[in-house]
């Protein structure tokens, strides 16, 4: 079919020139009702539907002639905005939608940008293997305000490769058990406080649950300082001005972000100033070297490897990326891992008997390593199927360096590209998953990917090339998330000790929200009353 002919709006502007010449021939009108029709019905009318069809001629016009393939089919939208506002306010019924219409690789125009779509493994495996050179990661111009230009997530490619490998190091499976004795203390007391409550609202209970432990983990930061409930609200701020308008005054999600920046900034260098001062023979004699934040870890490393230099800006650009992709991932799976949980007791029970069978029943929280969780693999796949079933993350975003093929479709160079997580997983399964339908969620399914692992992640991607790419709540390659380790690490030892410790019910609606990350709804609640053997 011919790429114009298929655009609604260009169908809808004929539609408009044949109703006013239907009018005009048929009809005999009062000549004012006429005047009135023309001036305020078709001439806008007229207009929009011109504007529509201009602008995606517009688009169309972008094409690579270079290449004999044609652009995905698709709708590019309203002039200027294009359909972000559908993808905002309508989410996941918007894609569901569009992937209805158009399939698993469509175009259309988000956040300024032409863009296309990609779902299902063999479509986003070139994406996620091809950074660098068929796509780079591109964060519009608030998220770099927000989080800096010197981190992993708005590096330059050096930068990105200098401070990823540190930060992969400082989550290793060497270094990861160092940080859980944090979380279990903090796992343990909010669980211990839960049960005080009638119930409580999971969303804002993991919140706190999940940033406390991530402020102590990643900065030191005591869970009874003063100040915590700033931090908390500090990312909240920093999570809400990523996606907003740039508008920096009193009042805006973007100024707010921006005063959260300094707040959070200040509080890093407080910290780690004296760190950096400090000679490198003082900081690497430090017998406590690895029982630290995993800022100072971070750090240390650095200073080890001698040629690799960390200023206190890569910090504090790091620290507010672990803040932002890190906090609020894991806050979201938390609430979603309860949400399935405390709807399917007969899963709990067999969690139990599964902790009994391998003797870790009786076994304190504290002495619980990483390697405890191999002789847990029923657990693991509850991790798992959470975060198949609901991924946090439902997408990522990419621009093409290059013009490249996916599927029948060329992509033009300077497009965006955004893969589908959610409806990757989606697609594998061959069915809707985050329904409430409680058979959607089958742990039973060995989703076995040693990417999912507690691992060693090399920075080039090297092991995914081997991978499936079916199931990645983490992505995939160079841009595979940094705390990944971390993020399972919490996610196993919550899980351990809610089904050791207490039931949990579900109190109201199992309500999702999907957008902009898939999460309890703030509405849900939870009971968690104390297990009795
Ligand atoms: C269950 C929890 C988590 C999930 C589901 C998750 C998922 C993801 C996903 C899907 C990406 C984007 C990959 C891409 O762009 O292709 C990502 C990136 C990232 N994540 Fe996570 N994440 C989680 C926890 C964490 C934690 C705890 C941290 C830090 C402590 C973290 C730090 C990062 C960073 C820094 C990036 C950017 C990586 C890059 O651009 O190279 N994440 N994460």
């Amino acid at each position: 079919m011919n790429e114009v002919s298929q655009h609604p709006g260009i169908n809808a502007s004929e539609n408009a020139t044949d109703l006013v010449m239907h009018l005009v021939a048929n009809l005999t009108l009062h000549p004012e009702i006429l005047r009135f029709l023309v001036v305020y019905l078709v001439t806008p009318c007229v207009l929009y539907h011109s504007a529509c069809y201009l602008w995606t001629m517009k688009w169309l016009a972008t094409k690579d002639s270079l290449s004999s393939l044609p652009l995905p089919d698709g709708i590019m939208g309203l002039p200027i905005i294009g359909e972000t506002l559908h993808f905002l306010f309508v989410g996941e019924r918007y894609e569901r939608r569009r992937r209805k219409q158009f399939g698993n690789v469509y175009k259309t125009h988000l956040f300024g940008r032409p863009t296309v779509v990609l779902i299902g493994e063999e479509n986003i495996r070139p994406i996620l293997l091809g950074e660098g050179n068929l796509v780079e990661a591109v964060w519009p111009e608030t998220t770099r305000r927000i989080l800096g230009t010197n981190g992993i997530v708005n590096g330059d490619k050096n930068t990105h490769t200098k401070i990823k490998r540190l930060a992969l190091r400082a989550f290793s499976p060497k270094f990861i058990n160092k940080y859980s004795p944090v979380m279990i203390s903090r796992i343990e007391s909010h669980i211990k406080e839960w049960q005080s409550r009638d119930s409580i609202s999971v969303f804002e209970a993991c919140t706190q649950m999940v940033s406390k432990t991530m402020m102590t983990v990643l900065l030191g930061i005591s869970p009874d300082d003063p100040d915590i409930q700033r931090y908390i609200q500090a990312e909240e701020d920093i999570v809400n001005s990523i996606l907003c308008l740039p508008i920096a005054l009193p009042g805006f999600s973007f100024y707010k972000g921006l005063k959260a920046q300094e707040f959070i900034f200040k509080k890093v260098e407080t910290k780690l100033r004296p760190r950096l001062e400090s000679s490198v023979e003082d900081d690497l004699s430090d017998e406590k070297s690895g029982a630290e934040s995993v800022m100072v870890n971070i750090l240390k490393l650095a200073r080890a490897e001698q040629k690799t230099i960390i200023t206190l800006e890569n910090l504090q650009n790091l620290s507010l990326e672990f803040i932002f992709a890190g906090s609020q991932s894991l806050r979201c799976s938390s609430s979603l891992l309860m949400l399935h949980l405390s709807q399917r007791p007969q899963i709990i029970e067999r969690l139990r008997q599964e902790i009994r069978e391998v003797g870790l029943w009786d076994t304190p929280l504290v002495n619980l390593q990483h390697e405890n969780f191999n002789k847990l693999p029923y657990l693991c796949r509850v991790v798992n199927e959470t975060m198949r079933v609901t991924p946090t993350i439902p997408g990522a975003i990419r621009v093409a360096l290059k013009t490249f093929q996916v599927g029948k479709y060329q992509i033009p160079k300077g497009w965006q590209v955004i893969y589908s997580i959610r409806f990757t997983h989606e697609e594998a399964a061959g069915k809707i998953l985050h329904k409430e339908d409680k058979t959607r969620f089958e742990p039973e399914k060995d989703l076995h990917d040693p990417e999912n692992e507690i691992t060693d992640n090399n920075i080039d991607g090297a092991k995914s090339k081997a991978s499936s790419f079916s199931f990645v709540p983490f992505g995939k390659g160079a841009r595979m998330c940094a705390g990944k380790n971390y993020g399972l690490l919490f996610l196993r030892l919550f899980l351990f000790q809610l089904v050791r410790s207490v039931d949990i019910n579900l109190v109201t609606k199992a309500n999702i929200a999907t957008s902009p990350m898939m999460r309890a709804h703030k509405s849900v609640k939870i009971a968690v009353k104390p297990y009795n053997e």
